[in-house]
């Protein structure tokens, strides 16, 4: 058994990339749309790989009730949305008009708009709407970081036995092993997330080196 994961350079990343499904050319306009508009907040989109494991795991998984926190230009849901089952339903949580206005337009080129529902707000105010059962398929959180742990108690008991949930960011460019780390608040929060999450008996889950560090769990 190797001991770890290699380390990718950007040659082995574009390798990697283009050894997959690659992105067709919705996805890239809407990447190079957000970084032309946005400038290098775009860096905030999950990377190519991760799109494409989006896409393949909702069809695997069957996924017909998902919910997205942090949708941003509409990367990540766009993918999650069309590996979807015809008549999904994905609710997206963001706080910004300006960044959905563009997801939305690229929803509805794809024509996945009919199966997503965007809810503009504070996530940790709108989550307690969500119905009160263990329904979700499927759940991806990528928001502000201090909100995960909020956002992971109010959506593991939302997932159905089986269901998926995945968070990104959780290796934050390495400083998780930062020893100056509890002085920056986003850090500080994911390294307390992330040992919430090895300690819930409630999923069973792994962390892969994928993108800036993707969390997949499952409900036992
Ligand atoms: C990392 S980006 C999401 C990237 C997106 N998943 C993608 O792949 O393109 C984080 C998003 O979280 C949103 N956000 C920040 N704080 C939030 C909050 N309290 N509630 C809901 N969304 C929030 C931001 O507006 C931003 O669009």
């Amino acid at each position: 058994m190797s001991r770890q994961s290699i380390t990718l350079d950007t040659a082995m990343h574009d390798y990697l990339v283009a050894h997959g499904t690659p992105p067709d050319d919705i996805l890239t306009e809407l990447a190079e749309e957000t970084a032309r508009a946005l400038g290098g907040v775009s860096r905030m989109q999950i990377s190519p790989e991760q799109a494409a494991l989006f896409t393949l795991l909702a069809a695997s998984l069957n996924v017909r009730n998902a919910v997205e926190v942090g949708t941003f230009t509409g990367l990540s849901s766009l993918a999650l949305a069309r590996g979807m089952a015809p008549g999904g339903k994905l609710v997206c949580f963001d706080i910004s008009e300006e960044y959905t206005s563009i997801a939305r337009r690229y929803w509805a080129r794809a024509g996945v708009d009919d199966r997503i529902e965007l809810r503009l707000g504070a996530a940790a105010e709108l989550l307690p709407e969500l119905p009160n059962e263990a329904y979700l398929d499927f759940v991806f959180i990528d928001a502000d970081k201090p909100g995960y742990a909020t956002y992971w108690g109010e959506l593991v008991p939302r997932l159905r036995q089986g269901g998926i949930i995945a968070v990104d960011n959780v290796l934050w460019s390495g400083r998780v092993l930062d020893p100056a780390s509890e002085h920056d608040e986003s850090t500080a929060a994911i390294v307390a997330f992330n040992d919430m999450v090895a300690a819930d008996k409630r999923v069973q889950a792994t962390m892969l080196p994928i993108g800036d560090g993707l969390t997949l769990a499952r409900k036992l």
